[in-house]
């Protein structure tokens, strides 16, 4: 007994000794993180964004090109992404100046041919961040199935034709990185985004899968779950009946900016990170009460849609 009580107060006594190594060892394991990051380079490094021409891909196009890539830039947009390619020819050499491979990621017919173009760009693709997307409001119940295949069509289907089409030449290098921007609605549904939650499911479920095929072939899989981010998301996203939105979300307008949301992108490039969820503490919280209380989460999510419902009436 007395033994005991002895261990016991000693266990005590060496608390802070456990806190202090706990810290240092957690200091150290950052620094070499660090320390890793710095060897890697992206310097040269043949990247392409889709969805350049807005939002989170024109601000990770921008933080590539600040750490020296070259860079191939997608969406249809020609002239926002000329104006890209102008604006980050200035800063750089010549031979960084952007090429720019416009298309449509939702027509199947041109995706194909697209990803021909997007290599013979620079002769190999190191790294495909894969930006593009569209979102959606809308009542399930209500929601017209085009829009469901066009959600699917641009976020899931058209995002790993382009993909497939690059692979073989990835995995001929031996070395390359795939980052699916997908959402923490990837891992998360939320009342009235049915189409869009299910594309960003799809998206996790398929690079997931992916990762684990690849990675033996020395190509890294990166899935970016990012919260709200100020961009023309919700202007561009569809409504049940297909027609767009058209207005700027409070939700939208008050989230991060892309541009640190981009430093996230880039981070997780240099770290080989498998997964990043970029939200804050609300979004992250509710990805892992989705995991481990999910009757919770459910009556959260009714009561969400409740409420949004009636402030719809009253609008
Ligand atoms: N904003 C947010 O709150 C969040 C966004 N995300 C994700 O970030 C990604 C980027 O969206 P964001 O920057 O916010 O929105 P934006 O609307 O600002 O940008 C969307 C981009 O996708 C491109 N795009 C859309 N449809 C197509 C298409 N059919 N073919 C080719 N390119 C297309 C657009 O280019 P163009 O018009 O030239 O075709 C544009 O460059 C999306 O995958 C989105 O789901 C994730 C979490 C939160
Ligand atoms: C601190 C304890 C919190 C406990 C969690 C309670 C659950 C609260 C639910 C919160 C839901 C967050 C939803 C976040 C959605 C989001 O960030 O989506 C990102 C997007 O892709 C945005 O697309 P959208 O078209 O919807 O604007």
């Amino acid at each position: 007994m007395l033994r005991g009580l002895e261990f016991g107060g000693g266990g005590a006594a060496a608390m802070p000794y456990l806190v202090a190594g706990g810290l240092g060892l957690l200091l150290l394991y950052r620094l070499l993180r660090r320390l890793q990051r710095r060897m890697r380079s992206l310097h040269g490094k043949v990247v392409v964004v889709t969805g350049a021409s807005s939002g989170l891909g024109l601000a990770c196009a921008r933080a590539f090109h600040a750490e020296g890539a070259r860079l191939v830039l997608c969406g249809r947009d020609l002239r926002r992404l000329e104006s890209l390619r102008d604006e980050l020819s200035e800063r750089g050499p010549e031979d960084r100046t952007p090429r720019v491979v416009p298309f449509d990621l939702g027509s199947p017919g041109e995706v194909a041919r697209a990803a021909e173009r997007v290599v013979e760009a620079y002769g190999r693709v190191d790294v495909l961040v894969s930006g593009a997307g569209i979102s959606y409001r809308g009542e399930a119940a209500l929601t017209a199935m085009d829009v469901h295949r066009q959600l699917m069509e641009v976020n899931y289907f058209g995002a790993i034709a382009l993909l497939t089409a690059l692979l073989p030449s990835m995995l001929k290098q031996g070395e390359g990185h795939i980052v699916a921007i997908s959402s923490v609605q990837g891992r998360i549904a939320i009342p009235f985004r049915s189409a869009y939650a299910a594309s960003k499911h799809a998206t996790q479920a398929y690079f997931d899968s992916l990762r684990a095929e690849v990675a033996d072939s020395g190509l890294k899989v990166t899935v970016v779950s990012p919260g709200y981010i100020r961009t023309n998301l919700s202007l561009n996203a569809l409504t049940a009946d297909g027609t767009p939105y058209h207005a700027m979300d409070a939700n939208t307008a008050g989230g991060r900016s892309p541009d640190s949301v981009a430093q996230d992108v880039v981070g997780a490039v240099l770290d080989g990170r498998a997964e990043v969820v970029s939200a804050g503490l609300v979004p992250t919280a509710a990805v892992y009460l989705r995991t481990l209380l999910p009757s919770l989460y459910f009556i959260l999510m009714a009561r969400r849609a409740r409420s949004d419902r009636k402030k719809a009436e009253q609008a």
